[in-house]
């Protein structure tokens, strides 16, 4: 692979005797790795009936490394939202941001939703989750991620940063930028981010990054957490960026969390900076861990403006008006799901509570989507599916990853199967993968059509 001469010529200036190892890495493969599902299946369920040749990542543990030959993207388990493809140290960003259930988080620029959704699995489907992702055909990947791997509680817009802040003053407590960079810690995996680098871009992600730092800032309650991450090693887009932060706001301050070993300290030398604080700051090094690189920096706010007090001016729902609804979960589930149910034209959601009203923002998901209220019946939604269970289910039907069914399922096809008449939510190995209608036997396909396998996919 051409890495620029530039950027060569700056690493060995900062990397010296570690120089050789460093571009060493650069005619290895990339490393490729999955995160475990935990709100959908166990680490330890996953490993009893895993197809796939795993190897634990030491720093994650949810997190493998998977075999060349295996190919999680193109099995029944990944549209079941068993895992996550993931880059292994693109997985210590939402485990140092350590999320708790009942928690407000914010992933300011999400897409396509790697971290938000290992932040969902670890807030449980309690509390809430903002995904936002400033561009639009990103944020739609997004959204679809967010629906595959089964969450209920959170809400994905698709806004500025600017007008976020606008919305939410200290409202999260916590928010992660996992900001745009020059993405020099990615040439092994993204090649258009080698061409197009340059020490032009380095400095213009270095000016849009404090930008987004700052309007971070105004959504953060006091005592929150702020995690900012990169995966670039240029200077100026790390430690330099939150040098500049601290300078600007002395409210936050540098927080060590612990760490995997293999992860090295920031290097305020490399950007002459004083502030020995900048050590607590990580860095994730390819010839040191395997993994690609990153950079991460915690940072507290120490004391703000105020906390945020939500004013609920969202409207109840007119129960009337979906009692199709009701019947649809009164008739083919054990339990009718709580919460604050809010109709988006024809879509029925259940919207987290804490989510205040939606007004004035461009919202994709405002929560769990369970259907359309079509005319005198209410007909489920895919991400309804993706999120419940065999158990919260009356009629299931499930086959073997293995079987010529789940093919024909994911193919779109229809299917004979025995059985009740009505609706059946249909399983992989014991978790839910999407929905068919049953009648004479014949189970009617409700298998998205933009998700269908084709020929080539299989
Ligand atoms: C490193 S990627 C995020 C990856 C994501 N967190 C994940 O784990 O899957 C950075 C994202 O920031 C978005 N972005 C670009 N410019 C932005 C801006 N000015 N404000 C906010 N986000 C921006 C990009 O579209 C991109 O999706």
């Amino acid at each position: 692979m051409h890495l620029p001469k530039d950027f060569l010529k700056r690493m060995q200036g900062f990397m010296q005797e570690e120089y050789e190892a460093f571009v060493e890495t650069y005619k290895e493969n990339k490393v490729q790795g999955l995160r475990i599902n935990t709100l959908k299946i166990s680490v330890e369920d996953f490993l009893n009936f895993n197809p796939f040749h795993l190897k634990h990542i030491p720093w994650i543990e949810e997190g493998f490394y998977y075999g060349t030959e295996d190919k999680p993207g193109k099995h029944p388990y990944h549209e079941a939202g068993l895992y996550y493809i993931q880059e292994p140290s693109a997985m210590a960003v939402a485990t140092i941001l350590d999320p708790k259930p009942r928690e407000r988080i914010l992933d300011l620029c999400a897409a396509p939703g790697g971290k938000s959704t290992h932040i969902a699995a670890r807030l449980k489907h309690e509390g809430f989750l903002l995904s936002n992702e400033i561009h639009p055909s990103r944020a739609k990947i997004l959204s679809q991620n967010i629906e595959r791997m089964g969450i209920k509680n959170c809400v994905v817009t698709n806004e500025s940063p600017e007008r976020l802040a606008q919305r939410f003053q200290n409202f999260f407590h916590r928010i992660l930028v996992d900001a745009p960079c020059s993405g020099e810690g990615m040439f092994r995996k993204d090649v258009e981010a080698c061409e197009q680098w340059s020490m032009e871009k380095v400095a213009s992600c270095a000016r849009r990054q404090l930008d987004i730092l700052e309007q971070a800032v105004k959504m953060l309650m006091p005592e929150g957490r702020l995690v900012y991450s990169t995966c670039t090693f240029s200077p100026e887009e790390n430690e330099g960026v939150i040098d500049q932060f601290l300078k600007k706001y002395h409210e936050f301050s540098i927080e060590a969390v612990e760490i995997y070993h293999g992860f090295g300290g920031g290097k305020p030398e490399w950007i002459k900076s004083e502030n020995e604080g900048l050590r607590k700051t990580i860095r994730l090094w390819p010839h040191r861990i395997q993994g690609e690189g990153h950079y991460i920096a915690v940072l507290k706010k120490n004391d703000g403006d105020g906390e945020y007090k939500i004013k609920n001016s969202k409207k109840e729902i007119d129960r009337k008006a979906i009692k199709d609804y009701f019947c649809f979960a009164e008739e083919y589930l054990h339990k009718i799901p709580e919460g604050e149910y809010i109709l988006f034209g024809e879509q029925l959601y259940i919207m987290p509570k804490e989510m205040i009203s939606l007004e004035y923002l461009k919202i994709l998901r405002p929560g769990w989507h369970l259907g359309t209220m079509k005319k005198n019946r209410f007909e489920p939604s895919h991400a309804f599916a993706l999120a419940l269970t065999e158990k919260e289910a009356k009629n299931n039907i499930c086959f073997s990853a293995e079987s010529k069914e789940i093919l024909s399922y994911l193919k779109g096809d229809p299917l004979s199967v025995d059985g009740k008449k009505g609706w059946h939510l249909i399983h992989v190995d014991g978790y839910s993968l999407g929905w068919g209608k049953l009648a004479n036997n014949v189970l009617k396909n409700h298998y998205p059509k933009g998700l269908r396998w084709t020929v080539d996919s299989v």
